[in-house]
Protein backbone atom coordinates (compact mmCIF):
# COMPACT_ATOMS: atom_id res chain seq x y z
CA UNK A 1 0.00 0.00 0.00
CA UNK A 2 1.23 3.34 -0.99
CA UNK A 3 2.38 5.86 1.73
CA UNK A 4 0.50 8.41 0.95
CA UNK A 5 -3.00 9.21 2.45
CA UNK A 6 -5.55 8.28 0.10
CA UNK A 7 -8.89 9.10 -0.09
CA UNK A 8 -11.75 6.86 -0.48
CA UNK A 9 -15.24 7.05 -1.74
CA UNK A 10 -18.13 4.46 -0.44
CA UNK A 11 -20.91 5.04 -2.63
CA UNK A 12 -24.41 3.27 -2.75
CA UNK A 13 -28.22 3.51 -2.16
CA UNK A 14 -29.57 4.18 1.46
CA UNK A 15 -29.36 1.78 3.36
CA UNK A 16 -27.03 -0.08 1.50
CA UNK A 17 -24.32 -0.58 3.82
CA UNK A 18 -21.66 2.34 3.65
CA UNK A 19 -21.16 3.62 7.03
CA UNK A 20 -20.83 -0.18 8.21
CA UNK A 21 -18.28 -0.87 5.66
CA UNK A 22 -16.54 2.52 6.42
CA UNK A 23 -16.40 2.06 10.62
CA UNK A 24 -14.56 -1.58 9.63
CA UNK A 25 -12.44 0.26 6.73
CA UNK A 26 -11.63 2.33 9.32
CA UNK A 27 -10.76 -0.66 11.86
CA UNK A 28 -8.47 -2.25 9.08
CA UNK A 29 -6.29 0.76 8.56
CA UNK A 30 -5.72 1.39 12.17
CA UNK A 31 -5.02 -2.28 12.72
CA UNK A 32 -2.13 -1.36 10.13
CA UNK A 33 -0.94 1.89 12.40
CA UNK A 34 -2.94 4.37 9.92
CA UNK A 35 -4.75 7.65 11.00
CA UNK A 36 -8.42 7.76 9.34
CA UNK A 37 -10.50 10.99 8.95
CA UNK A 38 -14.35 9.75 8.24
CA UNK A 39 -16.28 12.05 6.76
CA UNK A 40 -20.27 12.18 4.71
CA UNK A 41 -22.24 13.93 2.62
CA UNK A 42 -23.94 15.88 3.01
CA UNK A 43 -21.79 17.27 5.77
CA UNK A 44 -22.72 18.63 8.83
CA UNK A 45 -21.41 22.14 7.45
CA UNK A 46 -23.99 25.37 7.22
CA UNK A 47 -24.54 23.62 3.39
CA UNK A 48 -24.96 20.18 4.53
CA UNK A 49 -27.63 21.38 7.73
CA UNK A 50 -29.54 23.09 4.94
CA UNK A 51 -29.77 20.27 3.00
CA UNK A 52 -31.21 18.00 5.36
CA UNK A 53 -33.79 20.50 6.40
CA UNK A 54 -34.83 19.57 2.75
CA UNK A 55 -34.59 15.94 3.09
CA UNK A 56 -36.71 15.80 6.08
CA UNK A 57 -39.19 17.49 4.26
CA UNK A 58 -38.74 20.71 6.37
CA UNK A 59 -38.07 22.87 2.77
CA UNK A 60 -39.47 22.15 -0.50
CA UNK A 61 -37.18 23.82 -3.53
CA UNK A 62 -36.87 23.16 -7.20
CA UNK A 63 -35.00 19.58 -7.88
CA UNK A 64 -32.38 22.23 -9.54
CA UNK A 65 -32.00 23.78 -6.31
CA UNK A 66 -31.24 21.34 -4.82
CA UNK A 67 -28.97 19.57 -7.01
CA UNK A 68 -26.65 22.98 -6.63
CA UNK A 69 -26.83 22.98 -3.36
CA UNK A 70 -25.40 19.20 -2.93
CA UNK A 71 -22.73 20.81 -5.64
CA UNK A 72 -22.07 23.76 -2.89
CA UNK A 73 -21.52 21.34 0.10
CA UNK A 74 -19.17 19.33 -1.86
CA UNK A 75 -16.93 22.54 -2.96
CA UNK A 76 -17.12 23.36 1.33
CA UNK A 77 -16.09 20.09 1.71
CA UNK A 78 -13.51 19.85 -0.07
CA UNK A 79 -11.93 23.81 0.70
CA UNK A 80 -13.22 23.86 4.25
CA UNK A 81 -10.15 25.21 5.86
CA UNK A 82 -10.31 22.76 9.09
CA UNK A 83 -12.46 19.64 7.94
CA UNK A 84 -12.17 20.03 4.47
CA UNK A 85 -10.69 17.21 2.57
CA UNK A 86 -7.78 18.66 1.07
CA UNK A 87 -6.99 19.95 5.05
CA UNK A 88 -7.33 16.30 6.09
CA UNK A 89 -5.35 14.83 3.41
CA UNK A 90 -2.43 17.23 3.95
CA UNK A 91 -2.42 16.63 7.64
CA UNK A 92 -1.87 13.21 6.29
CA UNK A 93 -5.06 11.49 7.25
CA UNK A 94 -6.74 9.15 5.13
CA UNK A 95 -9.87 10.16 4.19
CA UNK A 96 -12.92 7.90 3.90
CA UNK A 97 -15.97 9.44 2.60
CA UNK A 98 -19.67 8.00 2.58
CA UNK A 99 -20.66 9.76 -1.06
CA UNK A 100 -19.06 12.07 -3.03
CA UNK A 101 -20.39 13.39 -6.86
CA UNK A 102 -21.74 10.28 -8.09
CA UNK A 103 -24.33 10.50 -5.35
CA UNK A 104 -25.24 13.75 -7.22
CA UNK A 105 -25.45 11.76 -10.51
CA UNK A 106 -27.89 9.05 -9.58
CA UNK A 107 -29.82 10.80 -7.06
CA UNK A 108 -30.78 14.14 -9.07
CA UNK A 109 -30.72 13.12 -12.58
CA UNK A 110 -34.48 11.81 -12.58
CA UNK A 111 -35.33 15.71 -12.60
CA UNK A 112 -32.26 17.83 -13.38
CA UNK A 113 -30.18 17.57 -17.14
CA UNK A 114 -27.11 14.82 -16.39
CA UNK A 115 -25.06 17.08 -17.99
CA UNK A 116 -25.76 20.01 -16.00
CA UNK A 117 -25.25 18.39 -12.66
CA UNK A 118 -21.78 16.77 -14.44
CA UNK A 119 -20.56 20.73 -14.98
CA UNK A 120 -22.05 21.88 -11.47
CA UNK A 121 -19.51 19.10 -10.19
CA UNK A 122 -16.20 19.41 -12.51
CA UNK A 123 -14.21 21.19 -10.07
CA UNK A 124 -14.79 18.28 -7.74
CA UNK A 125 -13.77 15.75 -10.47
CA UNK A 126 -10.50 17.60 -11.30
CA UNK A 127 -9.62 19.14 -7.97
CA UNK A 128 -9.92 15.78 -5.66
CA UNK A 129 -11.01 12.31 -7.35
CA UNK A 130 -11.55 9.39 -5.29
CA UNK A 131 -8.26 6.81 -5.47
CA UNK A 132 -10.47 4.42 -4.92
CA UNK A 133 -14.46 4.57 -5.21
CA UNK A 134 -16.25 1.39 -3.76
CA UNK A 135 -20.05 1.17 -5.04
CA UNK A 136 -21.53 -1.61 -2.93
CA UNK A 137 -24.95 -2.68 -5.28
CA UNK A 138 -27.62 -3.97 -3.31
CA UNK A 139 -31.42 -4.05 -4.60
CA UNK A 140 -33.60 -0.99 -3.19
CA UNK A 141 -36.06 -3.48 -1.54
CA UNK A 142 -33.45 -4.90 0.64
CA UNK A 143 -32.31 -1.30 0.95
CA UNK A 144 -35.65 0.15 1.99
CA UNK A 145 -36.04 -2.89 4.47
CA UNK A 146 -32.27 -1.97 6.02
CA UNK A 147 -33.90 1.75 6.24
CA UNK A 148 -36.64 0.19 7.83
CA UNK A 149 -35.15 -0.71 11.03
CA UNK A 150 -34.29 2.78 11.75
CA UNK A 151 -35.76 5.12 13.95
CA UNK A 152 -37.39 8.59 12.49
CA UNK A 153 -39.46 9.82 9.21
CA UNK A 154 -38.80 8.84 5.86
CA UNK A 155 -36.20 11.29 4.16
CA UNK A 156 -36.81 12.39 0.44
CA UNK A 157 -35.62 9.69 -1.66
CA UNK A 158 -36.06 6.77 0.71
CA UNK A 159 -38.73 4.95 -1.44
CA UNK A 160 -38.45 1.17 -3.56
CA UNK A 161 -39.30 3.26 -6.66
CA UNK A 162 -37.12 6.86 -6.26
CA UNK A 163 -34.03 3.85 -5.39
CA UNK A 164 -34.92 1.75 -8.59
CA UNK A 165 -33.87 4.78 -10.38
CA UNK A 166 -30.92 5.64 -8.41
CA UNK A 167 -29.24 2.63 -8.54
CA UNK A 168 -29.89 2.57 -12.64
CA UNK A 169 -28.10 6.08 -12.45
CA UNK A 170 -25.18 4.93 -10.56
CA UNK A 171 -24.30 2.74 -13.27
CA UNK A 172 -25.27 5.25 -16.21
CA UNK A 173 -22.78 7.80 -13.89
CA UNK A 174 -19.91 5.54 -13.45
CA UNK A 175 -19.99 4.87 -17.21
CA UNK A 176 -20.13 8.53 -18.54
CA UNK A 177 -18.55 10.53 -15.58
CA UNK A 178 -16.80 7.76 -14.49
CA UNK A 179 -13.98 7.77 -17.09
CA UNK A 180 -10.43 7.36 -15.67
CA UNK A 181 -11.41 6.59 -12.20
CA UNK A 182 -10.93 3.76 -9.84
CA UNK A 183 -14.41 2.25 -9.62
CA UNK A 184 -15.40 -0.76 -7.79
CA UNK A 185 -18.72 -2.58 -7.89
CA UNK A 186 -19.07 -4.77 -4.77
CA UNK A 187 -22.28 -7.28 -4.23
CA UNK A 188 -23.56 -5.33 -0.78
CA UNK A 189 -26.25 -7.98 -0.37
CA UNK A 190 -23.62 -10.28 1.20
CA UNK A 191 -22.53 -10.76 4.93
CA UNK A 192 -20.70 -6.91 6.12
CA UNK A 193 -17.58 -9.11 6.40
CA UNK A 194 -17.61 -10.40 3.09
CA UNK A 195 -17.82 -7.32 1.74
CA UNK A 196 -15.14 -5.40 4.36
CA UNK A 197 -12.89 -8.45 3.49
CA UNK A 198 -13.20 -7.34 -0.25
CA UNK A 199 -12.67 -3.37 0.50
CA UNK A 200 -9.69 -4.29 2.59
CA UNK A 201 -7.94 -6.27 -0.22
CA UNK A 202 -8.58 -3.08 -2.52
CA UNK A 203 -7.06 -0.57 -0.54
CA UNK A 204 -4.53 -2.55 0.47
CA UNK A 205 -3.68 -3.17 -3.29
CA UNK A 206 -3.57 1.01 -4.04
N1 LIG B 1 -24.02 -6.58 4.86
C1 LIG B 1 -25.08 -6.33 5.64
N2 LIG B 1 -26.03 -7.27 5.81
C2 LIG B 1 -27.13 -7.01 6.56
N3 LIG B 1 -27.38 -5.83 7.20
C3 LIG B 1 -26.45 -4.85 7.07
C4 LIG B 1 -25.27 -5.05 6.29
N4 LIG B 1 -24.54 -3.91 6.32
C5 LIG B 1 -25.24 -3.03 7.09
N5 LIG B 1 -26.37 -3.60 7.56
C6 LIG B 1 -27.41 -2.98 8.40
O1 LIG B 1 -28.24 -2.20 7.51
C7 LIG B 1 -28.57 -0.96 8.11
C8 LIG B 1 -28.03 0.19 7.23
O2 LIG B 1 -26.61 0.13 7.24
P1 LIG B 1 -25.73 1.45 7.17
O3 LIG B 1 -24.30 1.03 7.28
O4 LIG B 1 -26.22 2.48 8.14
O5 LIG B 1 -26.04 1.94 5.66
P2 LIG B 1 -25.88 3.35 4.94
O6 LIG B 1 -24.76 4.09 5.65
O7 LIG B 1 -25.52 2.98 3.54
O8 LIG B 1 -27.19 4.03 5.04
C9 LIG B 1 -27.97 -0.99 9.51
O9 LIG B 1 -28.96 -1.44 10.41
C10 LIG B 1 -26.84 -2.01 9.41
O10 LIG B 1 -26.57 -2.64 10.64
C1 LIG C 1 -24.33 13.45 -1.41
C2 LIG C 1 -25.74 13.33 -1.92
C3 LIG C 1 -26.74 12.71 -1.19
N1 LIG C 1 -28.00 12.64 -1.67
C4 LIG C 1 -29.08 12.00 -0.86
C5 LIG C 1 -28.95 10.51 -0.71
C6 LIG C 1 -29.70 10.23 0.55
O1 LIG C 1 -31.06 9.94 0.24
C7 LIG C 1 -29.65 11.54 1.33
C8 LIG C 1 -28.90 11.48 2.62
O2 LIG C 1 -27.67 10.85 2.44
P1 LIG C 1 -27.09 9.88 3.55
O3 LIG C 1 -27.04 10.60 4.85
O4 LIG C 1 -25.81 9.31 3.02
O5 LIG C 1 -28.20 8.75 3.61
P2 LIG C 1 -28.08 7.18 3.87
O6 LIG C 1 -27.20 7.00 5.11
O7 LIG C 1 -29.50 6.79 4.07
O8 LIG C 1 -27.47 6.57 2.66
O9 LIG C 1 -29.03 12.49 0.46
C9 LIG C 1 -28.34 13.20 -2.90
O10 LIG C 1 -29.50 13.17 -3.31
N2 LIG C 1 -27.36 13.82 -3.64
C10 LIG C 1 -26.07 13.91 -3.20
O11 LIG C 1 -25.21 14.49 -3.91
Amino acid sequence: MTDRPLFIVVEGLDGSGKSTQIEMLRDHLQSRGEACHLTAEPTDLVTGRLIRSILRHEHTVDPRTLAALFAADRVEHIFHPDSGLLAQLAAGYHVIASRYYFSSLAYQSEFVDPNWIAALNRQAKTTLPADLTIFLDLDPQTSMDRIGGRTGDTELFETTEKLTHVRESFRQAFTVFGAGENIVTLDAARPAVEVADDIARLVDEL
